[in-house]
Formats: C-alpha cells, structure tokens, sequence
C-alpha cells in the first residue's frame, strides 16, 4: 500500500485499535478479531492490532488497512522495539508497522532511520512512528517515517500525561510538519476529544481503550456510580 492510498483510505475517519494485555481474559486473536469487525462494522476506516496472531488473522478477515505492532515488555523501548520485530509485524500481513518512534537508545542499537531502512527495503510495510514529543516527531518525519502518531506523548517523560489526548503536541507537529501524515492517538475517550484531535490538525484518529477495552470503561462507569 501506498502512503496515498493509506491517507485516502483513513483521512477525517476514525481508527480502531484493539488490544488486550497479558493475562486478560480477551487476550485471543479471535476475540481481538471479533471486536475489530466490530468496529469496521461501525466505520472504523482501519484497525491497529498487537501481536503476530491477532495481526494474521486479522489480515485474513479484515478488509480495512491493519496497522500492526508488537509489544515486547512494559517500559522503555517496548513497542515493536527492533528490525527484527517489525519485519515479523510486516510478514504477518500489516500494511503499516508501527514502531517505537522516540529518540531513546533501542535495543538493537538501530536508530529510528536505519530501522525505518530496513523496513521499507526488506517488506512493503509503511512505518507509524509512535512518537511522544515535538522533538521525536520532526526526528521520525527526518527518519523517514510515513506516518507520525502521538500514540507515546505522555509516557515517555518529555510530556505530561494530559488528561484526555495532548491536543497541543497534535497543533504543535501540524505546524512544525504541514506535510506529514499525522495520525493522532493516546486517551482519545469520547468523540469529542476525536473530533478536537482533527481540528487541532491531525489526518486520523486512533481509539483504543474507549472502543476496545471493556474493563477499564466498566471501571470508569464502576467509579462514577460509587462515588455517586
Ligand atoms: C502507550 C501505549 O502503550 N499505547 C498502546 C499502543 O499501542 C496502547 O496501549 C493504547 O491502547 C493505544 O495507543 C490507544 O490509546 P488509547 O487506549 O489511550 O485510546
């Protein structure tokens, strides 16, 4: 896929990103697939999905773009953290890789552009750069990435974990970058925090846990009633 058609499909829509974590009980590759036709059942453009088994079977079943990653532990480096993660995102049959787009050391020693080199020559896989500040994304956009995300803005130290999506960091990369394919992701709750996430200058949106996660939306409904 072409980063063209990539945009055609997905610009001014939404994306759907389902996952579940280890030891959850919806940790199934059929489950996440489930709830992924789901979502495109309810216009989701494209779906982000973790894991080599949920993006295999997700690229049978599904007919929307998969934008596909591998969550190897649980800080640092952690999102498809290395070439040899991406290509088996790739092979697995995700049209976009997304890696770790942040300026921190990896643990293959790669840089952000060698690794986004090695997946563009060595697949046809595009690269989303999951990045967590100003300074990642305008280094991804140098890198090479086609598509800059703020999926790490608030994880990474260089940001305040905002509550609800980091609208300024999303208008800050438009600036900096009017020309970059700006897919705006992390604590998009409610469609009006996706709606500002595309006003404030993002091609896309990406909702995870709000669409995809039912035991911290029963948590949030679970607190309201308590403290109500
Ligand atoms: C920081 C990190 O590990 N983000 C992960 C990236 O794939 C996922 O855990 C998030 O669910 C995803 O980014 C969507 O965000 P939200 O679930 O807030 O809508």
């Amino acid at each position: 896929m072409t980063i063209e058609d990539f945009l055609a499909a997905v610009r001014g829509r939404l994306i759907v990103s389902a996952q579940a974590y280890p030891g959850e009980p919806m940790r199934h590759p059929e489950t996440m697939v489930q709830i992924a036709e789901a979502s495109v059942a309810g216009g989701a453009a494209a779906i982000r999905l973790q894991g080599i088994g949920d993006i295999r079977l997700g690229s049978a079943r599904l007919d929307v773009p998969i934008i596909g990653l591998w969550k190897d532990g649980s800080d640092g480096v952690f999102i498809t953290p290395t070439l040899r993660h991406a290509l088996a995102v790739a092979e697995a049959g995700a049209a976009v890789v997304a890696i770790d787009g942040t300026r921190r050391p990896r643990p293959d020693g790669l840089d952000v552009a060698e690794t986004v080199a090695g997946i563009h020559t060595q697949s046809g896989a595009l690269v989303m750069a999951d990045c967590g500040s100003l300074g990642d994304a305008v280094a991804a956009a140098a890198a090479g990435a086609d598509i800059i995300g703020t999926t790490l803005s608030g994880y990474t130290g260089e940001r305040e974990k905002v509550d609800g999506p980091d609208l300024e960091l999303i208008a800050e990369i438009r600036a900096a970058l009017p020309e970059a394919v700006l897919v705006a992701e992390g604590r998009i709750h409610t469609p009006a925090h996706a709606a500002a996430a595309l006003q404030a200058g993002a091609d896309s949106v990406v909702v995870g846990t709000a669409i995809t996660h039912p035991s911290t939306i029963t948590s949030w409904f679970a607190a309201a009633v308590a403290s109500a």
